[in-house]
């Protein structure tokens, strides 16, 4: 009764966006960072400012990626290149890194003065899967998961945890590659096909279909139910509380 195929032993949940309130504060600090960069650089460069679109441009580069992923990845939407850099780089610097740090900066802000919440469907649905003696991890691109967990007050729901700091100290790839999805499913004991993936992210559910998983449940909640069929959502709901009480 929890909409999940009957081979299904396992739930991998995606964090910010699936479990709590937070993609939009990720969003929200990346338009900040990237705009202050962009502009910064028009100035110098004499070139018009094109601003970082919070909806498009977060959806499309950044959204479920690990952090400096998502500096790259947006600034080669742009046709631009950045020296990696250093993990000590100060905030702001013109690297990967600094830049990413200052993101961090910003978000950690955020968070500290707004809190964070988790979706009340989502909570629901996680003890619905714990009583029917499902096993479950946390699946997620951000090295401030397990703060996000305590802050939230849901980590004790969930059996094991795959996050930014983990994935970077095992070397695994980042979504959309499927490594961090399949270590969650073999921490847990289950196969691929054992398992479900629950994601709001583009990037998310294609790391779903490329590792085979049971189900991949595409979590919309701004509104692009298609994209996240196209990128490998085999249902999209947009809370998980639609789940409960289907077969
Ligand atoms: O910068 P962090 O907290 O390590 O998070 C990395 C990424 O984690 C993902 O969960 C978010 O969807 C992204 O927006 C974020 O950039």
């Amino acid at each position: 009764m929890l909409g999940l195929p009957n081979q299904v032993r396992a739930c991998l949940f995606d964090l910010d966006g699936v479990l709590t309130r937070t993609a939009k504060v990720h969003a929200a600090a990346w338009k900040e960072m990237f705009d202050d960069y962009l502009r910064h650089r028009a100035q110098r460069d004499g070139t018009p400012f094109a601003p970082f679109d919070a909806v498009h441009d977060y959806d499309a580069y950044v959204d479920g990626r690990p952090r400096a992923d998502g500096v790259r990845t947006f600034l080669a939407s742009r046709g631009l290149d950045l020296p990696e850099g250093a993990p000590d780089d100060p905030p702001g610097t013109e690297t990967v890194h600094g830049l990413g740090t200052r993101k961090n900066d910003l978000l950690l802000r955020r968070l500290r003065e707004d809190g964070v919440e988790a979706y009340d469907g989502s909570v629901a649905y996680v003890r619905a899967v714990r009583e029917s003696g499902l096993r479950r991890a946390v699946v997620s691109s951000s090295a401030n998961c397990r703060a996000v967990l305590d802050a939230a007050g849901i980590a004790d729901l969930f059996d094991e945890r795959i996050d930014g700091a983990v994935a970077k100290a095992r070397h695994l790839r980042g979504k959309p590659e499927p490594d961090t999805y399949l270590a969650g499913a073999r921490s847990l004991g289950a196969e691929p096909g054992e398992a479900a993936v629950f994601e709001d992210a583009l990037a998310g559910v294609e790391a779903g279909r490329a590792g085979r998983f049971g189900l991949v449940v595409g979590v919309d909640r701004t509104g692009q139910a298609d994209e996240l069929r196209r990128h490998g959502a085999d249902v999209v709901v947009q809370d998980l509380s639609e789940l409960l009480g289907r077969r």
